[in-house]
């Protein structure tokens, strides 16, 4: 079976999952935020096979994690294709498997405001915020919608406040915590329009 690697039981682990077509600053000023503001030991790109939600498929996962392995070269977050070799694209499939294999790991899901305003539409969401705890990062433009998203309401009585953000990662399910961290305007959508990335590659 496929699994993280150095990945040891008792650490907290933070997953940010993407499609990272292409993986750009903003991924990499959230991960750097993430690390720090949640206090986390280490952190997981999950490359995407494609998100279940997008109608266009991405481009190919070699590529995408190629390019994200140059941009975020760090010793404390690892670049990894584990959904695709797991087989699941649904996240609260892949944490499901994830928690079976490291058992004494605290995982934290990660993501931008812009996710958590669509959350409610993820399989089985609710099941994923009852079993691990939540970071939430602000994008810009989206920090009001994912406030006011069904997600974000119906769970309001679980929701740690910025200033104890670092208590997320160790806090009994469900928590989240939306942390108000200095934004970065980069979208992927934006880039392949620029052509940057999308022209003449195989996709
Ligand atoms: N600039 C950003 N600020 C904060 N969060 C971001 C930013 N860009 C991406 N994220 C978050 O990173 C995760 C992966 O994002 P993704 O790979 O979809 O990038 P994207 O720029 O949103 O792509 P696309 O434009 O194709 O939807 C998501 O949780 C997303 O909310
Ligand atoms: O599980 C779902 O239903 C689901 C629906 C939409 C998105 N996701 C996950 O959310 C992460 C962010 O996706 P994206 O395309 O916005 O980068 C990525 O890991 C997707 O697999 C998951």
């Amino acid at each position: 079976m496929h699994r993280l690697s150095h990945i040891p039981p008792g650490t907290t682990v933070g997953l940010l999952g993407g499609s990272f077509d292409p993986p750009h600053e903003g991924h990499r000023a959230i991960s750097l935020a993430a690390l720090k503001r949640f206090g986390l030991d280490q952190l997981v790109w999950l490359v995407s096979p494609g998100n279940p939600l997008k109608a266009h498929p991405p481009a190919l996962l070699e590529r995408r994690i190629a390019a994200a392995q140059d941009l975020m070269d760090h010793p404390r977050v690892q670049i990894s294709g584990i959904e695709a070799q797991l087989g699941t694209r649904y996240t609260a499939e892949t944490l499901c498997i994830l928690r079976k294999q490291h058992p004494g790991v605290r995982f934290v899901w990660l993501m931008g405001a812009d996710n958590l305003a669509e959350f409610h539409r993820w399989k089985d969401w609710q099941q994923i915020l009852e079993t691990v705890p939540v970071g939430v990062l602000a994008r810009p433009g989206d920090r009001i919608s994912a406030r006011l998203s069904p997600a974000a309401r119906l769970y309001a009585p679980y929701r740690l406040k910025g200033g104890q953000s670092r208590l997320l990662a160790r806090a009994t399910t469900p928590a989240w915590c939306f942390v108000n961290v200095p934004m970065v305007n980069a979208s992927s959508t934006e880039i392949r329009a620029r052509g940057d990335w999308s022209a003449a590659q195989p996709r």
